[in-house]
């Protein structure tokens, strides 16, 4: 069958922008027909995509319209998902959805989809029938990335993330207010960083001050992030893990189809004043001591984007940071190393952009799954 009508619902949103640009830089829009939804725009005039003559936009929340596609892809955010998923079924759609949002992960009959780590199921779940295909939570992608190397033969016996993760997990929005909070910082003692003589515990008060005030922008947070950070991410469950924590065990377990005996995964999830990578600090404890250069080979050879960063000083700080990796596919792990706790106990320290990997990438790389196979 050719899978050639893909409907396109988020296109204009910050992760349907990335999705957008790397469809454009990987041709995927020469393979297909696409149509553009919009929920508040129906009738303008589609973005044009390589050339290709979209007509306008159509109603995202016409079942009928949906309908006719072969494929819908969607970052529009798990609300519409829910909104539009169930009576598109119900209407008897047989189509392949494949969706950013977390609202259907958990649903049996729905893949979570990072082919690098799970390409097989995949393309079973394909071959079976599978009709829903669901990218994972960004931490979750970006540390199976990082790790898959271990996880693959079965190495892992628990691990534990401590993440750093940026404002663009939280939107648009929320990105624009850090930048507008650094620079609030900079301005409400600016004369003073720059006279050489002033004192830095004045500037210190100056700023912790101004950072607890009124006048510190904090719409979108409700509290500070730059100069702070904010150990709680998601919404809270009663387990006492935030519900990014959460994701972390069921999510892993299901793409590397081991939810029957799941291996331990918790930590916790921090929001830091990173613009839109995430990075996380991994305790793991191995099922049998294994010499440090293997366990960097085992990692180093899992994936074209994974790169073992060396534990060294100079290395680390160039290429084991936000500042480095963001806007890029790459995914750097490093400081790794044998902890005091014993020789199966191992660190890690990973980053990646979770605007990519972390949400757009795996999406695009399920319609080329389904272009290649179909
Ligand atoms: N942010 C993230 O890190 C991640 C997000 N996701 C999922 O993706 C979903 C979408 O996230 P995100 O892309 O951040 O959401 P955005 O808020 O950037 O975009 C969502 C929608 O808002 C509408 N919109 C209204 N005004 C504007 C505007 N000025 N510019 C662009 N779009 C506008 C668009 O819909 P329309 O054209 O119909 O008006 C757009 O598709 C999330 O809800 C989540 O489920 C998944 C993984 C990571
Ligand atoms: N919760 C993530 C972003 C996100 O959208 O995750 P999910 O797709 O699991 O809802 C963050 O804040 O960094």
């Amino acid at each position: 069958m050719a899978l050639k009508k893909v409907g396109l619902v988020g296109w204009r949103g910050m992760v349907g922008s990335v999705l957008m640009e790397r469809m454009q830089q990987e041709q995927d829009f020469s393979l297909i027909e696409p149509t553009f939804f919009t929920t508040s725009q129906a009738g303008q005039a589609a973005p044009d995509v390589a050339g290709k003559d979209a007509g306008v936009l159509q109603d995202a929340f016409s079942i009928e319209t949906l309908a006719q596609q072969d494929v819908i892809i969607t970052c529009q955010g798990g609300d519409y998902t829910k909104q539009v998923y169930q009576p598109l079924r119900d209407a008897g759609w047989q189509g392949y959805w494949i969706d950013a949002a977390s609202a259907l992960r958990m649903d049996d009959d729905a893949v979570i989809v990072l082919d690098p780590v799970n390409g097989e199921q995949i393309r079973r779940a394909m071959a079976e029938g599978g009709k829903t295909f669901v990218g994972g939570n960004c931490t979750v992608s970006l540390m199976l990335l990082a790790l898959g190397g271990l996880f693959e033969h079965d190495l892992v016996e628990w691990v534990s993330p401590m993440t750093y993760q940026a404002a663009s997990g939280s939107g648009a929005k929320h990105m624009r207010e850090l930048i507008s909070q650094m620079g609030a910082i900079h301005a409400s003692v600016a004369e003073k960083v720059d006279d050489p003589a002033t004192a830095i515990l004045d500037i210190d008060r100056q700023v912790a001050d101004f950072i607890r005030s009124d006048d510190m922008p904090q719409q979108q947070f409700g509290v500070p992030l730059a100069g702070s950070l904010i150990p709680y991410i998601d919404s809270q469950l009663d387990s006492g893990q935030s519900r990014e924590e959460w994701k972390a065990q069921v999510e892993a377990n299901k793409i590397l189809g081991s939810s029957n005996a799941p291996v331990p995964i918790d930590g916790l999830c921090v929001r830091v004043g990173a613009m839109r990578c995430h990075s996380q600090a991994i305790t793991l404890k191995l099922k049998k001591d294994l010499p440090l250069a293997e366990i960097e080979r085992l990692l180093d050879q899992h994936n074209e984007w994974v790169k073992v960063i060396a534990d060294e000083r100079e290395v680390t700080m160039r290429e084991l940071t936000p500042a480095k990796v963001t806007g890029t596919l790459s995914i750097p792990v490093g400081r790794i190393r044998k902890l005091a706790m014993g020789p199966e106990y191992i660190s890690a320290f990973t980053v990646g952009d979770q605007l990519l990997w972390g949400a757009a990438e795996p999406l695009r790389r399920t319609l080329r799954i389904l272009l290649a196979d179909a």
